[in-house]
């Protein structure tokens, strides 16, 4: 046993585990999920370090690795204990030794082996690593780190054989002494790792790439299950996720025989794997290999140019080798490994000096046959006041609402010494924990049809899955609040997901703090966070028999800052890189983690030089290089952009803080910020400091106000919107016009940054049909005055870098269903998309389409007017509708046209066709009155989906 280092001290001599993405909060006197980790009086301890529970030396193809010292041996160590719960584990009799009930005291951990001692016995048995293996080696971190250490001093390499969830802190500890991982790709669906192994499957994909940036040597192991992950979909996207980090990733795919709690899945045909190995040739995979099943041809390596066999093997033993320095013999390519500076002898058997198992403690020694056990033990965490804030986002808006609140928990007296609180990502949460919370706040947006943002997915399954005549008490423990951020635009889907949250909690027999509170985002007067956010504090504060006083705030170092900003010690100066991080090429691309693109076509669309009595709008068709391999759109999805900041802004933020923007900073929370950034582009890029300052920043600002009058004043602007509305909104003041308003601020950098929102991204209508062309990306940019990002992306030329990802929309259009385009101006946009799939389907399939458009006038402002015409022109519209607002001096607008030819309504109406409206607010509102005309009620029509509307 050995106190841990990686853990945070919380209240009430609770702990925090940051080893692994459990991040488990502990008891006094308990254990994490692992099980290996205890919390003693406080302090964390890992209790199997300095033991070995099986010991064995083993080439290191048996890890696998296929690429790293070929023909080596690996001194290969185990414990007891993992993070993870797979009901398929081959390992199980140590892996869940931990989950039986038994005291960690009480159970076989295992022989004495000491750091030192395990580099002398590596040594002795001539083994050129040493593999931290069998069961997680994740959870026992601080033993491998010692262990590694020691190793290097002597030249021994380490490697990790893991699950790949482990914390990037526990990536930082150890990274420097690894030397090679092989990490499991258990499959490609957040399902299965939920299902099957009790955890997320994101942060094993973020992993694989950050161990892989780091320059650690990375292979993976996917174990193929039949029916469980060897669909050919599945397969692909693995294949298709590794060739997108490095193509020479070597893919270990596996045989599976039935064990521990799953038994009715035999084994897996030679067949499938070797369908497997196709799949990842097709994708363009370099090395792939079967493993626990016989194939020499597909254990081998062959030379990624040539073909030729570079390494051939039997079964996993290297019998001949010609890769010499690297480098393929016969035509001289390079082949990514790590390979021996001598020639690796091959061996046809196991050398006799070696012993193959060192030992093995009985692994059934204490050991409960626990395939029996309907449930493991899963550690309750018996925190009175744990506060948990959850928030479910698709853009980051109600995340930036979520550490605000965050902070005025912060910020109110005595809260920090009686509660713990944490804000956390749905998509990291662990929703099984959910019962045993015991304060719940959920922040939440809602998409789609009424559905929760991507990450709040699994909470969705998860409450859904329970009935509240069968478990009324589920949630009783828990008293919880939700807030929901929508827009009523979206009529009947309006805040669906919060609203469901809500009576399904209640129903679940938790206890409700405050009645659901709704953010309607065009309605800027519903903004009620701040009322809101004061009376949840209240509430929850009081009810601990603290009194809270009206603006009585405290100076507080938030200990959850957004972003944890890190002063480069070193204080030497970065350029800044044209603000944008080209290794930071990552897999999955959302507002976390976008794609950095460039832009490939440049179009003005609107007419301009003519002397009109209004000002023509200009509008851009801009399109964007995509990787098609990973990312993928229908019609009618959207693009979400990144604007930056104008640099004159930046500049005259950092002298009024007085900063140097050329300061190098690191950013310590954020897997985005792998290197040093400056101040400068951290301020242009990641914060948004040119809109609207909102009302929630403004009580962090109030506390760094020196004078008395000015703080009261700027205090009244956050807790009155009315007087917030009109002196701040309307007068449009963005942060640095406010620290203007208010001279007597002085702020530090860091809590300058926590009263910023993050910069959110803007959404865009895609253009461009990915069938026709999936290269690129196509959007329609209209430049609106003071337009962050329209102005951003006016600025921009043909080869400039942007941040971009795709999100999906219910906006899908089928040409085989007859259907109605309505749009104005620039909501012309996903119908272009449309229209180009459109003519992708043969004329015998295509069904009728009439297209109705409005603009001010036929010459000026007739967005992709030559287009439309030729597509008439070829059949590929049937009827075609103008509406012109500025032509004559009657104002025609699309729903008069509409009104005119109300026969093609009722010709959708007979033939089950589909209405689909973009445009602005107003237009979608005057479309309908007519529509109802015709339909009724119109939310019949969209229970149908028949009825499709955007509106901006
Ligand atoms: C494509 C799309 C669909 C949406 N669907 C709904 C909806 O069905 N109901 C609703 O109340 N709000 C809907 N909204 C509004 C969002 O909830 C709102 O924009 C919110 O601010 C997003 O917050 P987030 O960035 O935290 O995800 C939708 C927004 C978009 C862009
Ligand atoms: S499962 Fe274990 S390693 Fe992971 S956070 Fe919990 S205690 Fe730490």
């Amino acid at each position: 046993m050995s106190k841990a280092i990686l853990f945070e001290k919380l209240d009430n001599k609770s702990v925090k585990c940051t080893c692994c993405y459990r991040r488990c909060v502990i008891a006094n006197g308990k254990t994490g999920e692992c099980g290996v980790r205890k919390n003693r009086n406080g302090e964390l301890f890992l209790e199997v370090y300095g033991y070995g529970k099986s010991v064995h030396v083993d080439p290191i193809e048996k890890k696998p690795l296929r690429h790293f010292y070929p023909s080596s041996f690996a001194y290969s160590i185990g414990s007891i204990g993992c993070n993870f719960t797979c009901s398929f584990c081959q390992n199980w009799k140590t892996s869940m030794a931990t989950r039986q009930g038994i005291d960690i005291e009480d159970l076989d951990i295992g022989k004495k082996l000491s750091p030192e001692q395990i580099v002398k016995n590596c040594i002795k048995e001539n083994c050129k690593s040493i593999a931290y293996t069998y069961n997680e080696p994740t959870i026992f971190a601080e033993y491998i780190y010692d262990t590694a250490k020691l190793a290097h001093k002597k030249g021994i390499k380490n490697v990790m054989v893991s699950n790949g969830y482990m914390s990037p802190e526990t990536i930082e500890l150890l990274s420097p002494y690894i030397d090679g991982i092989n990490i499991d790709l258990k499959a490609f669906t957040n399902e299965f790792y939920q299902n099957l192994s009790g955890v997320r499957l994101s942060p094993v994909l973020r992993n694989i790439e950050r161990w892989y940036r780091l320059g650690v040597w990375v292979e993976l192991t996917t174990l193929v299950i039949p029916d469980e992950n060897d669909s050919d979909e599945e397969l692909e996207n693995i294949a298709k996720f590794i060739y997108g980090i490095d193509k020479n990733i070597p893919w270990n795919v596996s045989a599976y025989h039935d064990d521990f709690k799953m038994q009715n899945h035999g084994r897996t045909p030679l067949e499938t794997l070797k369908r497997a190995y196709k799949i990842g040739k097709k994708q363009g995979l370099n090395h792939i290999y079967l493993g626990n099943v016989r194939s020499d041809k597909h254990t081998s390596t062959y030379c990624p140019n040539c073909n030729k066999m570079i390494m051939k093997r039997q079964r996993r033993v290297l019998i001949e080798m010609n890769i010499s320095k690297g480098c393929c013999k016969f035509c001289g390519t390079e082949v990514k490994g790590i390979w021996s500076d001598e020639f690796p002898k091959p061996y046809l058997e196991r050398p006799k000096d070696i012993k193959d198992i060192i030992y093995e403690t009985n692994s059934n020694s204490n050991i409960l046959d626990i395939r029996q056990n309907p449930t493991f033990s899963i550690t309750h965490f018996d925190k009175e006041h744990r506060i948990a804030i959850l928030f479910g986002t698709q853009t980051g808006t109600t995340e930036e609402l979520a550490h605000q609140l965050l902070l005025r928990f912060r910020l109110t007296p005595h809260v920090e010494s009686s509660f713990d609180i944490n804000v956390i990502d749905l998509e990291n949460y662990s929703v099984e924990n959910l019962p045993s919370e015991s304060i719940v706040i959920i922040l939440t947006s809602t998409y789609g049809n009424g559905e929760p943002p991507q990450n709040a997915h699994r909470l969705w399954k998860y409450l859904q899955s329970f009935n509240s005549n069968q478990t009324p008490h589920l949630l009783e423990s828990i008293k919880y609040s939700i807030l929901g951020i929508g827009s009523s635009i979206y009529s009947e889907n309006y805040q669906k997901f919060s609203r469901f949250l809500d009576h399904q909690f209640e129903k679940l027999g938790a206890e409700k703090i405050l009645p659901l509170n709704e953010i309607d985002i065009t309605n800027p007067s519903s903004n009620t966070f701040n009322s809101w956010s004061k009376n949840l504090i209240k509430e929850i504060v009081e009810s601990q028999g603290i009194v809270v006083k009206e603006n009585q705030l405290k100076n507080s170092n938030i200990s959850q800052n957004k972003f944890e900003i890190q002063m480069d010690e070193s204080n030497q100066n970065v350029p800044i890189q044209n603000f944008v991080n080209e290794n930071n090429q990552k897999m999955y691309y959302d507002h976390t983690n976008p794609y950095i693109s460039e832009i490939i076509q440049k179009k003005e669309l609107s007419q301009s030089g003519k002397k009109r009595s209004y000002e023509p709008r200009s509008v851009y068709f801009l399109e964007m290089r995509i990787n098609s391999r990973i990312m993928k759109y229908e019609a009618g999805d959207h693009l979400c952009v990144f604007p930056e900041n104008d640099p004159k802004l930046v500049t005259q933020l950092c002298e009024r803080i007085k900063i140097d923007p050329m300061k190098p900073i690191m950013i310590k929370n954020d897997l985005r910020f792998q290197n040093t950034i400056t101040i400068g582009e951290f301020l242009t890029k990641y914060v948004d400091i040119s809109s609207i300052l909102p009302q929630n920043s403004l009580l962090i600002l109030s506390q760094y106000c020196k004078n008395k009058k000015e703080k009261k004043k700027i205090l009244l602007y956050e807790s009155n919107q009315e007087i917030y509305q009109k002196e701040i909104m309307r007068e449009k003041l963005n942060i640095i016009d406010v620290l203007k308003k208010f001279p007597s601020i002085e702020i530090e950098f860091q809590e300058l940054v926590n009263s910023l929102p993050r910069m959110a991204p803007r959404l865009y209508s895609i253009a461009s049909s990915f069938n026709s062309n999936p290269e690129s990306v196509g959007i329609l940019v209209r430049v609106v005055q003071n337009g962050l990002c329209s102005g951003y992306l006016s600025h921009k030329e043909i080869g400039s870098k942007i941040s971009i990802f795709l999100q999906k929309s219910t906006f899908k259009y089928n040409p085989k269903i007859p259907s109605v385009f309505i749009a104005a101006g620039i909501g012309i946009a996903p119908f272009y998309g449309m229209l180009m799939e459109r003519t992708l389907v043969p004329d015998s399939q295509r069904k009728s389409l009439v297209f109705i458009y409005g603009c001010r006038n036929s010459n000026d402002d007739f967005l992709l007017k030559k287009e439309i015409f030729e597509l008439k022109e070829n059949h590929l519209i049937d009827k075609t509708l103008f509406a012109f607002s500025r032509e004559s001096n009657k104002k025609v607008y699309v729903q008069h046209v509409l009104k005119d030819n109300i026969d093609c309504l009722k010709d959708i109406s007979q033939n089950q066709g589909n209405i689909f409206l973009c445009g602005t607010i107003q237009m979608g509102k005057d479309v309908r009155k007519v529509l109802e005309s015709v339909f009724g009620d119109l939310s019949v029509l969209r229970q149908k989906q028949r009825l499709f509307e955007e509106y901006w």
